[in-house]
Order: structure tokens, then sequence, then C-alpha cells
């Protein structure tokens, strides 16, 4: 039997290619350093993709949706149902990410991976139901090992996918009613830390609403959060679209495509791939810092260096397309600036 896809080999950055993308940086017509992280965004980029022209384009979107058993607990702001209507509205074309892929010129595909709400068939939105969303998570398992290597497996798909349109970025969102309950729990789980700590509110839950999410997680984590492997976090504690996320970005990585890694729920996905696949981490860079309290935490654990923070907590890949063209610049700075000789600026004096 072959191996399942997030076990095959992660090529590693070229050190060529960084070595001279760091020494043409020095070169650029400015003092060095000073266009800041866009420049380690540039080298980064030239040693993943191993040219001396870094480019993220075409670049692609993959929102994976998927409901949560979890939600009989009370724990979301909203009502489960609008997972299906959002995945209708993704592929109508009025969220967010539409907007936002429309404006980037992103190709956008929408996996349904199990909703409760059966979505209305649209175009544009791909079928990989696993079951009508996850088990509850506070009293039972969230899925089944075959359910896991199945939502696994889908992301890898979608990372063929990607690569078989010739995608140079990858974005990863997630639509998920009741996600941030499953992300705080695995989050607790893989980082050894209380609920407290890496519970908020989600969509909008007040005080009291998120005082119960932490005590729905704390029930889940007495019941099966003793497990801190990461296959058994995600089958315990996670849902489908994050198991998707997390198979996705390994799925990447095995193609040499890069990954913007969006916000709370999706840094929770990349975490548990990286504890799957360490040599994933340097595949990923990450776009922003959202208001939900527990990412920092995730962002911190992965040693990431996030683009913006602009408050957003919208998920659905939304803060990774929003810095998607500060890819492009650091890109477009890096391959098309003139050298101080080129230009006939004269250098730092000695
Ligand atoms: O990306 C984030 O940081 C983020 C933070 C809070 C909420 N969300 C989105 O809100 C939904 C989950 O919120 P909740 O309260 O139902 O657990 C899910 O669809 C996410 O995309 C996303
Ligand atoms: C309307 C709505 C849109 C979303 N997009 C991602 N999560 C979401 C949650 C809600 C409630």
């Amino acid at each position: 039997m072959t191996d399942p896809a997030w076990q095959q080999p992660i090529r590693p950055p070229s050190q060529p290619h960084r070595q001279r993308a760091l020494a043409r940086q020095v070169l650029l017509t400015k003092p060095p350093g000073s266009l800041g992280q866009l420049e380690s965004v540039a080298v980064t980029l030239a040693a993943l993709q191993h040219s001396d022209s870094p480019d993220v384009d075409p670049i692609r979107i993959a929102v994976f949706a998927a409901d949560h058993g979890v939600c009989d607990e009370g724990i979301s702001a909203f009502p489960q149902a609008v997972t299906g209507q959002m995945i209708a509205n993704f592929a109508a074309g009025g969220a967010a990410i539409s907007v936002l892929a429309r404006q980037l010129q992103a190709g956008l595909e929408v996996i349904n991976l199990g909703t409760v709400t059966p979505a209305p068939l649209s175009d544009g939105v791909i079928d990989a139901a696993i079951a009508p969303g996850t088990a509850n998570l506070a009293r039972q398992p969230a899925m089944t090992s075959p359910q896991l290597q199945a939502a696994l497996a889908t992301g890898d798909r979608a990372a063929a996918r990607a690569a078989e349109a010739g995608s140079r970025l990858f974005i990863g969102g997630e639509m998920g009613i009741g996600n941030t309950t499953s992300a705080s729990a695995m989050a607790c789980a893989l980082l050894e830390q209380p609920p407290t700590a890496l519970t908020g509110p989600g969509t909008g839950l007040d005080a009291d609403g998120v005082a119960h999410k932490i005590a729905v997680i704390e029930q889940a984590l007495q019941r099966h959060g003793q497990d801190r492997e990461p296959l058994a976090v995600l089958g315990s504690l996670g849902g489908f679209e994050i198991a998707a996320l997390a198979g996705a970005f390994i799925g990447c990585a095995v193609r040499g495509i890069p990954v913007l890694v969006d916000g709370f729920i999706v840094s929770v996905a990349a975490l548990a791939a990286v504890r799957l696949r360490p040599e994933l981490h340097d595949w990923l860079l990450f776009a922003h810092h959202s208001l939900e309290p527990g990412h920092m935490a995730v962002l911190t654990a992965l040693d990431a260096r996030p683009l913006l923070a602009l408050h957003m907590r919208l998920g659905e890949g939304s803060g990774a397309a929003v810095a998607a063209p500060l890819l492009r610049s650091a890109c477009a700075l890096h391959n098309q600036m003139a050298t101080f000789a080129d230009a006939g600026v004269s250098g730092a004096s000695e």
C-alpha cells in the first residue's frame, strides 16, 4: 500500500537561491534592510520556489467548510445553518472572500466537507461531504480515524489541483460555525495550556458565553485531551475543515507551493500539520494576527511574524487574501529595483 499523501517527502528550500536573493537585496538602491519584512519575504519565496525571480501569481484560494457537533452545547453566537448558507454565498460571489479573490484575480474553490443543512448544489462548490458535521467533541471523539484520513486526503487533493493549475501561492480558508471551540480545544491540547488562556468570543459571544465555552472545552479536554499526538488531537478535537487544511498545507509543501496562513483556526490547523511534519514549517508565511485571543499563543509556538494586525476575525482566508498584495510588492521590488551600480547611485559611506 502506498503511504498517505501527508507522508510524502517535502523538498527543502534552496540554500543557493536564498544566498543569491540575500546578496541581491544588498545591491538594490535602498539602505540595507530598509524594506523590512518585504525583504525577508522575497528571500524566503526565492528559496522556496528555487527561483531568482520569486512570484506569487497565480494565487489559489481554497475555502474548506464543515459543521461541528459541538454546536449542540450552545458555544456560538450564530446558528449552525449559517455554514451551509455561507457556502452558497461563497459560490454566488457575495462573501468577503469572494470579493477579495476577484480583486486578487485568484482562483477560488469552495470545498464542502459536510454540513447539517445540505448546502444547495452550486457551481464552484466541490462536494466532499464526509458526514453532516463532526460528532460533539465534548462527549465523544469529533471524528473516526477513517473520517480523519478522508479529510486529510480532501485537503491534499485541493493542493494537487492548485499544483495542476500552476499556483505559486496557496491560501487556505475555513468556514464552520463552532470551529473556534474546536480550534481552541486543539490549541490547548497541542500547547498544553488551559482553556482560559486560549478561548475567545469567536463570532461574538458575550462574557457569559465565553465562560460557558471554556467549560465545554474543559469537559472535552478531560475526556480526550491527554493524547497530544497531532493525529489524535485532530481526530478527537478537530473539525473536517481543520483536518483538510492540515492535509492541504502538507500537500502544498510536498508539491513546492508556499502557503500564506490566515487567522486563528487556520493557524491551529497549521500547528497540527507542523507537529505532524516539522519540515512544513519552512513553507508557511503568516498573514495576520487575528483578534481571537488564542491566536497569539499559536503564532508564537509557530515562531511566526504575521504581516498585518487589522483586528480582523472573519476567517474564510480573508486575512491572507488582504495580505497577499504585500507578497506581490515584495516580489516586484526584489525583481525590478535597480542596483546601485545600474542606477549610478553611491553606496553607504565607509
Ligand atoms: O480567522 C479567525 O481568526 C476567526 C476568528 C473568529 C471567528 N472566525 C470565523 O467564525 C466562525 C467560527 O466562530 P464560532 O463562534 O461559531 O466558533 C468560523 O466560520 C470562522 O471562519 C474566524
Ligand atoms: C455571517 C458569517 C460569515 C462568516 N464567515 C466566516 N465565518 C463566518 C461566520 C458568520 C456568522
